[in-house]
């Protein structure tokens, strides 16, 4: 499992730690750390570090003095270092002093900086770590634009990005690779920011931490949460998910539904709606019934609004008033938006939402109003997709706080959000899952771990996992597009990946 931590989070830790231990030791830690994987990636390039062309960027705080120390490390093996300080009257004084008596140089003019940076074989960005507000600068600008021959080092954070949620306010530093300190940033893992982040390192220096404030599962993570039939088992105890969706307009959402359905643990998939017999004649192992989930039989959870078209809104109110677990998806949530949190008030079983960014406005519009249906006051104006997909962390948050629900909000990082606080985000999702349908089996995959007796925090983030790493395996050739029907039926490898990795020895 990876743990992020917010600033805050960190800036306490840090203390309690600094105050044990000599000034200094937490950055010459850090600096450590960080000129062994540049060192490392120079190696990979070049061959060897001697010789080669290395930038640090230095901002004013503490990130430009992990940078500068790292410089002058390199520098000692033979780097050719240049520092261009973007702050020149407040760089950090002992890191400079370090990097000079290695026999760095600096730089303050811009067009030597972008220049040096153009054509460095590694770029160190330290320009701003945790201690950032914002995006960069004007004078730190135009190194986002240039030209870049060698590999962007970010130091902690790439700068720009805000570290507790991913945000980038105007320009950020594109990084191939971050080393980060003492824990992972939510901002690491959450897009747009993750995007910034390349692949990322952690170094450890020692920090003692609470609880995280967001965690991305891991392959043993979710090997350990699959469920997996023991002896006793039989198709009921193994749990039975019923699927009500699909609508005369949208027969595929329900093969597709029923196809995720299958493939996520449960005993039986129960079909109820009006692709009854298309789904029987493509999936024979499905039990089917048409009419609405009052009508079918007992179910352990209901996945309900996937292409449900005109009969959305029966069905909704027919599996919220079960008293099971219940996922409400696609048009299950404009119904939802329509009617409100109120909706959901009388439950007592827990709801799983599994918006993309448009349904989340619509639901956020519906909270801050009351449901539309209710005749609400209105007036303030609908957040926009979006403004929502560009904060995703807080989205999830405001939902699932607004409807007392768990939240899987869709899109470039798949953030998983309990009213609890808990919050999970996706690792392994790929943007060629942004295909018609593949929301639809997302849908079924994790309605059938619910019914297979998983929360809906666990339920939701495996089914986000597996589906990531479904659409991968999915793929004729690496990075090659897939269908939602390829993605369902690469679920089955998924669930190999993961507990055959996790099956092995030191994982
Ligand atoms: N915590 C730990 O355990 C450890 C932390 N360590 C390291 O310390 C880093 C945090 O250092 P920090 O606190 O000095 O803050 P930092 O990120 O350098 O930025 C603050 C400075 O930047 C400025 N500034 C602000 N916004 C800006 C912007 N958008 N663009 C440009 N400048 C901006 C702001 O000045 P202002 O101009 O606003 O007065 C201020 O001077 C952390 O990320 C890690 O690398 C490790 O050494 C060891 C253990
Ligand atoms: N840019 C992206 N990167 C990664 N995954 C994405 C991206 N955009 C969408 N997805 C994923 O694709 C799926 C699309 O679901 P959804 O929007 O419900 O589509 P549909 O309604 O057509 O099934 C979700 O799992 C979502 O997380
Ligand atoms: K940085």
């Amino acid at each position: 499992m990876r743990s992020a931590h917010r600033v805050d989070q960190v800036r306490a830790a840090e203390a309690a730690l600094m105050a044990r231990l000599p000034g200094g030791t937490l950055m010459q830690r850090a600096a450590v750390g960080l000129a062994a994987t540049c060192a490392r990636l120079l190696t990979r390039r070049r061959g060897r570090v001697y010789g080669s062309r290395v930038v640090v960027l230095a901002g004013s705080g503490d990130n430009g003095g992990d940078a500068l120390y790292a410089g002058a490390a390199l520098a000692r093996r033979g780097a050719r270092v240049s520092a261009v300080l973007l702050a020149p009257a407040r760089a950090h004084a002992a890191g400079l002093a370090a990097l000079r008596a290695a026999g760095g140089r600096v730089v303050l003019e811009q067009e030597v900086g972008l220049a040096d940076f153009s054509r460095a074989d590694l770029v160190l960005d330290g320009i701003v770590g945790i201690g950032g507000k914002g995006g960069l600068r004007p004078e730190a600008q135009p190194y986002a634009r240039a030209g870049r021959a060698g590999v962007v080092v970010a130091v902690d954070v790439p700068s720009g990005v805000d570290a507790d949620t991913g945000e980038v306010a105007g320009a950020a530093l594109r990084a191939d690779v971050t080393v980060c300190f003492g824990t992972y940033k939510p901002g690491l893992l959450i897009d747009p920011g993750a995007s910034y982040a390349g692949a990322v390192q952690l170094v450890g220096i020692g920090l003692e931490l609470p609880a995280a404030e967001v965690v991305a599962l891991q392959h043993a993570d979710v090997a350990g949460l699959l469920p997996v039939p023991g002896a006793e088992s039989d198709k009921y105890r193994r749990g039975v998910v019923g699927v009500a969706a699909g609508s005369a307009r949208y027969p595929g959402a329900a093969l597709l539904a029923v196809a995720g359905a299958l493939r996520g643990g449960a005993g039986a998939v129960r079909y109820v709606g009006t692709a009854a017999e298309e789904v029987v004649r493509r999936f024979p192992e499905a039990l089917v019934t048409e009419g609405g989930p009052a009508g079918a039989g007992r179910v352990q959870a209901w996945v309900v609004g996937p292409g449900g078209g005109e009969g959305a809104e029966r069905a909704l109110a027919e599996a919220l008033a079960a008293d099971v677990p219940v996922l409400v998806d696609a048009d299950g949530l404009t119904e939802l938006a329509r009617l409100g949190p109120g909706a959901l008030a009388g439950r007592t079983a827990p709801t799983l939402l599994t918006p993309h960014t448009g349904e989340a406005a619509r639901l956020l519009a519906g909270a801050e109003n009351g449901g539309s249906a209710g005749g609400g006051g209105g007036g303030a104006r609908p957040p926009a997709a979006d403004e929502l997909a560009a904060a995703r962390l807080g989205t999830a948050r405001r939902l699932a706080a607004a409807y007392r629900a768990t939240v899987l909000l869709k899109g470039s990082t798949t953030v998983v959000a309990d009213p609890g606080g808990a919050v999970r985000v996706n690792p392994t999702g790929t943007s060629w899952l942004a295909t018609a349908g593949s929301g639809d089996v997302l849908a079924g995959l994790a309605g059938s771990l619910l019914a297979a007796g998983r929360s809906p925090l666990d339920a939701a983030s495996v089914a986000a996992y597996l589906h990531g790493l479904a659409a991968r395996h999915a793929a004729a050739t690496p990075g090659a597009p897939v269908t939602a029907l390829e993605v369902a039926a690469a679920l089955s490898t998924a669930w190999n990946d993961v507990r055959s990795a996790a099956a092995e020895p030191g994982a």
